[in-house]
């Protein structure tokens, strides 16, 4: 299947995630009625975070049918599980509590796949196997983790995705879903995170990302920069691949690059 790469321009941060919380919530009711379940991949990040918070203040939230819904993450931070920095908190305080208290068809406790924390007794190393087990319970015969449907991924200003820093190991492994991350870049410095397979795995893989300190990343990552440089530049689904980003963000873009709404 040739993956399309798409780039979508937005006013603003706040047009960016209304038009991506709209955009998810509508694929992922369409996705529903041909398969069982949907697997998305969610990411931490302020951008993230924002299109989470803009899905429950939109009005067609209640309109999906949640419980066949099942969430992970694209990379967490090794603190602890009520820890303000944690992607999986950020991501409860925005939306799933909303969608877990539902009165009707909401989102089920043992779908939201979190990662291991450090209270649960166990080394990073340990939590990066305990994870790859945990997705491996959901994939389809001899594969190691679910059909994920969609994935967002930020973009960090130096083009890093999940937890995949530039000219780090990391970036490079292919031999397994999840990898531990020692001494990142960007504070925590102990991280999960899944590996680019895993990433690229994905049907769609949607890029989320604002602001002026973006823009050269998502230039040099448009460019063909290598993924090792860049790490965004090597995030591609198999079927699509969209960079949702505003203005600011877009300065780099190429004219030929960007299109109009699909
Ligand atoms: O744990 C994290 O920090 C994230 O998952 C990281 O990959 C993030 O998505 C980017 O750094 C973009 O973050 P912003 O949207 O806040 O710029």
């Amino acid at each position: 299947m040739p993956t399309e790469r798409r780039v979508l321009v937005y006013q603003d941060r706040d047009q960016l995630t209304t038009s991506v919380a709209k955009r998810f919530l509508s694929r992922t009711r369409e996705l529903l009625e041909s398969q069982e379940t949907v697997h998305v991949v969610l990411t931490g990040g302020t951008v993230g975070t924002g299109t989470l918070a803009a899905v429950a203040a939109s009005k067609d939230r209640d309109r999906v049918d949640w419980s066949r819904v099942h969430l992970w993450w694209g990379d967490e931070r090794w603190v602890a599980r009520d820890d303000a920095d944690r992607n999986e908190l950020q991501a409860r305080e925005a939306l799933l509590e909303i969608l877990l208290v539902l009165p009707e068809r909401g989102l089920v406790a043992e779908h939201v796949h979190g990662y291991p924390a450090p209270e649960d007794g166990i080394d990073l190393d340990a939590a990066a196997v305990r994870y790859a087990d945990e997705l491996r319970r959901f994939a389809r015969p001899g594969e190691d983790h679910p059909r994920f449907d969609i994935t967002f991924l930020g973009v960090g200003p130096d083009g890093h995705v999940a937890s995949l820093f530039p000219e780090r190991a990391e970036v490079s492994v292919t031999d397994t879903s999840v990898v531990p991350v020692r001494n990142s870049p960007k504070p925590p410095s102990e991280r999960l995170s899944l590996t680019r397979p895993a990433i690229n795995s994905s049907v769609r893989v949607w890029l989320v990302l604002a602001g002026a300190d973006k823009a050269s990343a998502l230039g040099l990552a448009l460019a063909g920069a290598s993924y090792n440089e860049v790490p965004a530049a090597g995030a591609k689904g198999r079927k699509r691949t969209v960079f949702f980003v505003d203005q600011d963000a877009a300065a780099e873009v190429p004219d030929s690059l960007i299109l109009p709404e699909y």
